[in-house]
């Protein structure tokens, strides 16, 4: 069985209308975390949701999703619930339970037999690997949206999953709770050798914590690769319809300058379609 995640001949769309047509991503290994990129409307979050399992409208992708051996496309949503994380864009919520009973019902959703010894270690590890535990007793409801999106994120790492996917999962936070997140994906991705597929606005960021770049325009994949190869000038300019620069910072991690946005005939992705 080979290890790893790879997607050939991925389309999906809405109600006969594609969004992503024929997508192919040779094989990720494990320990991989590949930052899902591209303007807004190009198919970040119809790409997760497929792999999620949980199209809704989009209903049930061609093609195939292989994680370690196993195609997720056809499989049974129960027995993909146990492989795969999904943490939506909309932030959870803000329900009466509080932070801790949310993530204790994510953890029963899925193992409902797993003993209570177990669970709430998980759980107190997780909420301590993201120093949430000021916030296990605090209504969700009563919390500010950051603080939400990272009880959210918390429900998906307590599960340990081999392949976690992040939809837009530092776009309510802070600089410093952007770098945590980033930073724990990063730890946990080694550690436990799972693969985390993040769709984030943010280029720098993404660029400073993956091991690949994936650029969807057009309904297909744009360019694909190592941070350090896979965006250029052109790819930008294809992608996001802005003139930019990517030079290297002092650490040697890539960074994007992003210089203007170009008039809507220079651009060759057209967002909001
Ligand atoms: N439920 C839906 N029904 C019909 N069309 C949809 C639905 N959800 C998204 N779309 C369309 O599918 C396309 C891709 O949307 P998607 O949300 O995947 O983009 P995205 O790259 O995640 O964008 P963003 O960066 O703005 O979150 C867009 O044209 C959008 O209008």
């Amino acid at each position: 069985m080979s290890a790893g995640l790879s997607l050939n001949g991925i389309s999906v769309g809405y109600g006969g209308r594609a969004v992503l047509s024929g997508l192919d991503l040779p094989a990720v290994a494990p320990g991989s975390v590949v930052a899902l990129l591209g303007a807004n409307g190009a198919g970040k979050s119809t790409l997760l949701k497929a792999m999620a399992g949980l199209g809704g409208a989009t209903g049930r992708p061609s093609g195939q999703i292989i994680l370690n051996g196993q195609d997720l496309v056809g499989m049974p949503l129960e027995q993909r619930v146990h492989a795969v994380g999904y943490l939506p864009q909309a932030l959870p919520q803000g329900s009466s339970l509080v932070a801790y009973e949310a993530v204790l019902s994510a953890v029963r959703a899925v193992r409902p037999d797993t003993p209570r010894d177990h669970v709430e270690a998980s759980i107190e590890r997780v909420f301590d690997t993201l120093g949430l535990r000021p916030l296990a007793l605090r209504r969700l409801r009563e919390l500010s949206g950051g603080q939400r999106q990272m009880i959210g994120l918390a429900q998906v790492l307590v599960r340990n999953p081999r392949l976690l996917l992040l939809d837009e999962p530092t776009s309510a936070l802070d600089l410093r709770w952007q770098l945590t997140v980033l930073e724990t994906v990063r730890r946990i991705a080694d550690a436990e050798r799972s693969i985390c597929v993040i769709a984030i606005h943010d280029i720098n960021l993404a660029l400073r914590f993956c091991d690949h770049v994936v650029v969807l325009g057009h309904g297909r994949v744009l360019a694909s690769g190592p941070p350090t190869h896979a965006l250029d000038s052109d790819v930008l300019r294809h992608a996001y319809g802005i003139e930019a620069r990517v030079e290297q910072c002092s650490r040697g991690f890539r960074l994007v300058l992003a210089d203007r946005a170009l008039p809507d005939a220079g651009r060759a992705a057209t967002p909001f379609q």
